[in-house]
């Protein structure tokens, strides 16, 4: 079961950020302004650096030695107690990872009719605009979004793959090869770090879905009174973040009802757990809140990948991590219709987890 177009929404009036920020006024539309209680300034931030896990991949390669083990033991501990990290020496060409920045700026740079040919629609996450509105009253994001499903092929929308930038195709399908590897690599290290087989989610998760999407946050004259992107927990297994070099530091995650932002560390990405291994995890891995704030100086270009399992597969936490003191925590489900779900509400911080958890 794959998303479907919803048409009956009526999502109002949706001005486009990179327009607002032209116009170079300094005020902002009421439908950015948020309620006092969710604006960044008045939530305590944490800015220190050094503070979200770094996993070194390229220690992982060999396995069995005692720096395998003691780099298994760091991520297993980085995703109990952070569900982020990040990872240098991740083998991902810096060529491949710069030309897709490159690309992505070119294409949020071209004029709006040009971006409006892909049009987000709504219920599917795909095109340009803003995801996840399903009324005319609620509040928008600080941020212009471009989404695309990759992977399996036939759930690839080619009207929604631009012409423009020239080497849009060509560099997204190199981009997502690498990132489709990665991703398969990470996930048997975090199999292991679980004391699992290495291969079980790759057999478990079948022909594995990946979307991609792209953040571009322009500068805000207010970001006191915005949020980039609001808070929420990613309905994927693995999310690969990579920020454009020179942009503005945005990530912030929820850790001990404090939000946390993330320093981005020069050519590494940003990897978070989604709900799927919290599920398969039975909660021991978290699947963390986040969001994105805006920025008075500088604009900010995220490009992340959601690596999730095929939507016909079922889930359910893992029996291996299932015992009398550590009963399941989430019921069994089918994922297609979990991303439904997920993809047809607003973003509520953990709020749709609450759809499969058991009381
Ligand atoms: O831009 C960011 O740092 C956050 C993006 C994000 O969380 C998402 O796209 O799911
Ligand atoms: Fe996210």
């Amino acid at each position: 079961m794959s998303p479907v177009p919803i048409s009956s929404v009526k999502v109002g009036k949706i001005d486009d950020v990179q327009e607002l920020r032209k116009t170079k006024t300094s005020s902002i539309p009421e439908r950015f302004v948020r309620d006092s209680t969710e604006r960044p300034a008045l939530c305590p931030v944490i800015t220190t650096n050094n503070n979200i896990p770094v996993i070194d991949i390229s220690k992982l390669l060999k396995p069995n030695n005692d720096e395998f083990h003691y780099e298994i033991m760091k991520l297993s501990a980085a995703c109990e107690e952070w569900g982020f990290f990040q990872v240098i020496n991740h083998g991902i060409d810096l060529a491949v990872v710069e030309n897709i920045e490159k690309m992505a700026m070119e294409f949020f740079m071209l004029p709006l009719e040009e971006k409006q040919k892909y049009p987000m629609i709504p219920g599917t996450v795909q095109g340009y605009g803003q995801a996840f509105i399903f009324s005319e009253d609620q509040k928008l994001d600080w941020c212009n979004m471009f989404a695309l499903a990759l992977e399996p092929h036939h759930m690839r929308n080619l009207k929604l793959w631009p012409t423009k930038p020239s080497n849009f195709s060509e560099t997204l399908e190199e981009y997502s090869r690498e990132v489709r590897k990665f991703c398969k690599n990470l996930l048997k290290y975090i199999a292991k770090s679980l004391g699992l087989n290495a291969n079980l989610f790759e057999d478990m998760f079948g022909v594995a879905v990946q979307a991609v999407r792209m953040n571009y946050y322009p500068v805000c004259p207010r970001p006191d009174l915005v949020l980039g992107l609001s808070p929420h927990s990613d309905g994927s297994a693995l999310t690969v973040l990579q920020q454009r070099k020179g942009s503005s530091v945005g990530l912030q995650i929820l850790k001990d009802n404090k939000w946390v932002s993330v320093q981005p560390i020069p050519d590494a990405l940003v990897i978070n757990i989604g709900d799927t291994i919290e599920v398969l995890s039975n909660g021991r891995y978290k699947s963390v809140e986040h969001r994105a704030v805006a920025n008075k100086e500088k604009d900010r270009l995220s490009i992340v990948t959601f690596y999730a399992p095929s939507y016909e597969i079922e889930l359910a936490p893992l029996p291996e991590l299932i015992y009398e003191k550590n009963p399941p925590k989430y019921r069994r489900y089918n994922h297609g219709e979990y991303s439904k779900h997920y993809i047809t509400n607003k973003l509520q911080g953990k709020k749709t987890l609450e759809f499969v958890k058991l009381k």
